[in-house]
């Protein structure tokens, strides 16, 4: 055991005054000072070893059970917190892990290295408590540093873990505005502009998202075009044309329930993917949209209207089919497209049919 007293008494820089004259009056900062008085150091010299280390070497782990403090006397010790916390360096005459001194069996909240060749006084519990009897007044005086060490570290912590909690927080609502945007911006790509109802993209993307969650085993399409649509733009105008395709999509948003899709998949041409599993129900979706168009038209075309004036809906062609949950897009609307034709060469609005099987003429 080296109680290195004589290295002590000369070469001791001390600090401030010793702790003992006039511990009272001492500020907060000066309270929470980890350097120790070369009266301090001397007294801890009594019952302490002094053990010399060298730069990289480990004095003590954060979580080990530690019952000593250090006071270095000479080199440099690092103390690392961890995670994000900021670590210090001491220098000489400043002391750590005094819990483990005060306590006992303390785990550390830190890892100590040293960074710089050191020559560490080391004090065990047991030896600091023989302390009291020899000096009462100087140990109180450092117990009482010690404790106000400790509680201004605990408040610090505390409001350092308050702003980053402050900061989280801003970070997370930033996050959900970020994720909301993100998740209007995605709604704009899906959406057609002029009607609201899904384009064709939004259609695939919907229909890609159904094949990963699993399709139904049959799905009705309703491939819905309007007939002679370019007189319409020719003769009343672009906006008149604009207003009757809203006219349509109207249509086929009051038909689909909260399973089906609405789309416009781009100039006149529209459809409805619908969940059924027969050929009547999705004839039922077909005759209502044909229907809904004609009476739209009747009222239009009321005796006293001025037959000029731009029309509010055009007639509708369309073609209807049952496919299968596991087929593409492209086998889809190919057959329904072959219905739409047969509409359209019979003279448009109309429903037709096409079964899986029939003939394709
Ligand atoms: N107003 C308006 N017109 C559009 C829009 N997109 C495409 N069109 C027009 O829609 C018209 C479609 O013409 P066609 O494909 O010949 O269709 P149609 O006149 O209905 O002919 P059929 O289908 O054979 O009865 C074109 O004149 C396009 O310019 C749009 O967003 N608004």
């Amino acid at each position: 055991m080296n109680r290195g007293t004589a290295a002590l008494t000369g070469s001791a820089r001390p600090v401030r005054s010793a702790m003992s004259a006039a511990p009272l009056s001492l500020r907060a900062s000066e309270m929470s000072s980890a350097v120790l008085s070369a009266g301090e150091f001397g007294l801890f010299a009594h019952a302490g070893r002094m053990r010399e280390a060298r730069a990289g070497e480990p004095l003590f782990r954060r979580g080990d059970l530690g019952t000593t403090m250090f006071v270095i006397e000479d080199g440099e010790v690092d103390l690392h917190f961890g995670d994000d916390l900021v670590g210090k360096r001491l220098g000489p005459y400043e002391f750590f892990g005094e819990l483990g001194l005060l306590i006992g069996n303390h785990a550390r909240t830190a890892d100590a290295v040293v960074a710089r060749d050191a020559r560490l006084l080391e004090l065990h519990h047991q030896e600091f408590e023989s302390l009291v009897d020899r000096d009462p007044i100087m140990v109180g005086a450092f117990l009482r540093r010690a404790i106000t060490r400790v509680v201004l570290n605990e408040q610090s912590l505390i409001r350092r873990l308050r702003r980053r909690n402050h900061d989280l927080q801003a970070a997370l609502d930033t996050l959900h505005a970020t994720t909301r945007q993100l998740n209007q911006t995605e709604e704009l790509v899906r959406t057609d502009e002029l009607t609201g109802l899904y384009n064709r993209r939004g259609l695939m993307l919907h229909l890609d998202e159904c094949r990963t969650i699993g399709m139904p085993p049959t799905m009705g399409l309703v491939l819905v075009d309007c007939d002679r649509f370019k007189q319409v733009n020719d003769h009343h105008g672009h906006v008149a044309g604009d207003r009757v395709l809203q006219s349509v999509a109207s249509i086929l948003r009051a038909v689909v329930g909260p399973d089906d899709i609405a789309c416009r998949l781009g100039g006149d041409e529209f459809c409805l993917v619908v969940r059924a599993g027969t050929a009547d129900e999705v004839m039922r979706f077909a005759h209502y949209v044909v229907r809904t168009a004609q009476s739209l038209l009747e009222l239009d075309g009321e005796p006293g209207d001025d037959a000029d004036a731009p029309p509010i809906i055009c007639p509708l062609s369309v073609g209807a089919c049952l496919v299968a949950g596991n087929a593409d897009w492209t086998d889809w609307y190919g057959r329904a497209d072959l219905a739409l034709y047969r509409a359209k060469r019979s003279g448009g609005d109309r429903v037709e049919w096409q079964d899986a099987h029939a003939p394709e003429d």
